[in-house]
């Protein structure tokens, strides 16, 4: 963790559940949520057709709701899309852009998560620029130059003023159970460190459960965790963010 950064503990939901499996999931994570001081804060990214409901669930209870990808413009003809300003709308504090689902499989580019990223900012969302290499990359020792070019290409004019979030997550490492060593996500955060604004929030994602939680947490420039699989159990995700509040 970084001296000064409150931690930010983010579950991504993915494309899972129902609006019903949602709701229970968002109150028992509103009621039992830490909310001391010096505790993290935590986001949870629901799909599209569940932020209305989680976001009725969560009302007061101090933990907040972002949505898993926004289009550029803030509106128009653009069938099945979703805009920043609508996200904001429905009481989303922060939009993930750039998830290695989004880049892999909708050939989103970094001009394209620049373009999101700005939009969210435009529209008072929080933008989670995600960057990561493959295991192609890393294996060909890409990882910090593929990371370097994607974070300086993604990051919009204004992100600095954007109290934004910085989240590295290599492919391999996403519901694999591998995660990169303590070495290689301490080279990684130290260079995203050089990169972003100061005060940017670095979240590591990517096989991040309650029981690695703890020492991934402490690593230097490591601000929070963006959890996929683990945040879809209540009691696994707060687990994590416990691991972020003082001992
Ligand atoms: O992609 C992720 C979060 O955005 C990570 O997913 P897992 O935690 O399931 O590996």
């Amino acid at each position: 963790m970084t001296p000064g950064i409150r931690p930010l503990i983010a579950g991504n939901w993915k494309m899972n559940g129902t609006i019903r499996e949602a709701i229970a999931l968002a109150e028992s994570i509103g009621a039992n949520a830490p909310r001391g001081e010096a505790d993290p804060d935590l986001v949870v990214f629901p799909p599209f057709p569940h932020l209305h409901a989680v976001g009725s669930t969560l009302m007061g209870h101090g933990v907040a709701m972002g949505a898993q990808d926004c289009h550029a413009e803030p509106k128009g003809a653009h069938t099945g899309d979703v805009s920043a300003p609508m996200l904001r709308d429905i009481g989303c504090a922060y939009v993930l852009v750039g998830h290695s689902e989004r880049r892999l499989n909708h050939h989103e580019s970094d001009a394209d998560v620049r373009d999101k990223a700005a939009a969210a900012i435009m529209a008072g969302v929080v933008p989670v620029i995600c960057v990561g290499e493959t295991m192609a990359q890393k294996a060909a020792g890409q990882s910090e130059s593929v990371i370097q070019r994607q974070l300086q290409n993604s990051m919009p004019d204004r992100f600095s003023t954007a109290r934004g979030v910085v989240a590295y997550e290599p492919d391999w490492a996403i519901g694999t159970g591998r995660t990169p060593s303590e070495e290689d996500i301490t080279t990684i955060h130290a260079l995203l460190r050089r990169l972003a604004p100061a005060g940017t929030r670095l979240l590591y994602g990517g096989s991040v459960k309650a029981g690695n939680a703890p020492v991934i947490l402490a690593l230097p420039n490591v601000d929070g965790v963006l959890v996929g699989g683990a945040s879809l159990a209540a009691a696994e995700f707060l687990a994590i963010a416990a691991a972020a509040s003082p001992a």
